[in-house]
């Protein structure tokens, strides 16, 4: 961003890969162009936007760390000129009692000098709502509602006000369903109320867009907001109301990419997996077994060796998503970060050797892998185009020879996403 071009409104700082692209899919949705940076970017993107969105993979690191990142970004973002910040973490919360929401929202609040801020992680357009404090995913509270098995962050609890509370020494609070149903007006003074009691941090019940745009009107004058792309769908009215964001005509426009196609998944979620078991029905897969990578077997020789059989007539998956109960099998014999570190390097150098191979076209399923895989793939900063399912758009790399990337959260997509998503990297509206 040149001087002469106008600043940046609102600067993000998101937890991990597939949110970073969740929330600008949000923003661009909006009205907002956006640019997705990957990490703290050295050179500024020579692009006008007026959302920036900076990639972390500071979920599951330890807090002291993703405080350390998550600063370090804000700085950056406040350096471009942003004037409002936003903390994105996952609609469902994924976090443990060592952090990282809570630290990392107490030290930016205190880097911007700021009193309170909301923690609303609710995405009622798939399915997360959140009533009285209780996290719901459709129809099942948090807890019960796969989340438990997660590979990494596993939700034991549903009620997000003892969550956070067990992450920081700040008062956690709560706005509840019947001040959000009322108005803005009602959640700015529910707010000035839970100041006035010491409460720096609130969870906000909402279960609906409707509640959504209401606390996103509300949320117009705080620094700093926190949530999932959710609570992203108001403020960019806000700033057009202010008169700052004239964006006209389409915010999600894209360049072509021609290449070859492939999905990789390291997401072991339950809507991954099903999505793995639609691709296979159809179309060639491979899976790389974690307990042969530890036992230093050619893993990555062999996905590349079947990629290579297949990859010029049609696109292949390759995936070690596998069902909770193989995962804690694998996590029991090598320990959780061993098997998550390992499965993502594979990943990671499997993608590198598709790209050598001419692929250009990536699906990547599940927020870590996701990280590893960019990271590979040396990619800095995307430009974020239309959405494939809710949560997910397409992207391309912003370089003189874009690849087009489909980021998924690893909950995210219709059972058929694969498919999909390689229709719209390959061009197709739909
Ligand atoms: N078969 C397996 N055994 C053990 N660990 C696995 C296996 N398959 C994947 N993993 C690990 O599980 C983790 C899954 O995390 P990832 O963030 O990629 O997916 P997700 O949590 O479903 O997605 P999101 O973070 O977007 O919700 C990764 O570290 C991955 O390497
Ligand atoms: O908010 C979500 O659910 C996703 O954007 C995400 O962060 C999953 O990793």
């Amino acid at each position: 961003m040149s001087q002469a071009q106008p600043k940046p409104l609102l600067g993000c700082i998101a937890d991990d890969f597939t949110g970073a692209t969740d929330l600008a899919n949000m923003l661009v949705r909006g009205g907002m162009r956006t640019v997705q940076t990957i990490g703290i970017p050295e050179q500024i993107p020579a692009v006008e936007a007026d959302a920036l969105v900076i990639a972390l993979k500071s979920r599951t690191i330890p807090a002291a760390e993703a405080v350390e990142q998550s600063l370090a970004a804000l700085r950056w973002l406040q350096q471009q000129g942003c004037t409002q910040f936003f903390f994105k973490y996952c609609s469902t919360f994924d976090s443990t009692d060592a952090g990282n929401i809570g630290q990392v929202t107490d030290a930016l609040l205190k880097e911007l000098g700021a009193d309170f801020t909301i923690a609303c992680p609710a995405f009622p357009e798939n399915g997360r709502t959140i009533y009285r404090g209780y996290l719901f995913v459709a129809d099942a509270l948090l807890n019960e509602s796969g989340m438990e098995n997660h590979p990494l962050t596993p939700m034991t609890d549903a009620n997000l006000v003892r969550v956070l509370q067990r992450q920081t020494e700040s008062k956690v609070g709560l706005v509840r369903y019947d001040t959000v149903a009322k108005d803005a007006a009602a959640v700015t003074e529910r707010f000035t109320a839970l100041r006035t009691e010491g409460v720096k941090m609130a969870i906000a019940d909402a279960v609906s867009d409707r509640d959504l745009y209401v606390l996103g009107e509300a949320c117009a004058e705080l620094k700093l907001v926190t949530g999932g792309s959710g609570i992203a769908l108001g403020l960019p009215e806000n700033f057009r109301r202010a008169g700052l964001l004239h964006a006209a005509g389409e915010a999600a426009q894209l360049p072509k990419v021609d290449g070859l196609s492939v999905v990789l998944a390291g997401s072991a979620s339950k809507a991954t997996n099903a999505q793995v078991a639609e691709w296979k029905s159809k179309h060639p897969a491979h899976r790389i077994d974690p307990l042969a990578l530890a036992r230093g077997e050619a893993v990555v020789a062999q996905a590349l060796a079947f990629a290579d059989e297949h990859i010029k007539k049609e696109p292949v998956l390759i995936y070690a998503t596998a069902t909770p109960d193989e995962v804690k099998a694998v996590q029991k014999e090598l320990g959780v970060a061993k098997a998550g570190h390992l499965v993502e390097q594979a990943l990671a150098d499997i993608a590198k050797g598709l790209r050598e191979r001419g692929v250009r076209q990536f699906v990547v399923a599940g927020g870590e892998t996701s990280g590893a895989v960019v990271q590979a793939l040396d990619v800095r900063a995307l430009r974020i185009g239309p959405q494939i399912d809710p949560g997910v758009p397409a992207t391309a790399t912003l370089d003189d020879q874009p690849l087009a990337l489909a980021l998924k959260s690893g909950n995210f997509g219709s059972v058929d996403f694969f498919e999909k998503a390689l229709r719209f990297l390959g061009g197709a509206k739909e």
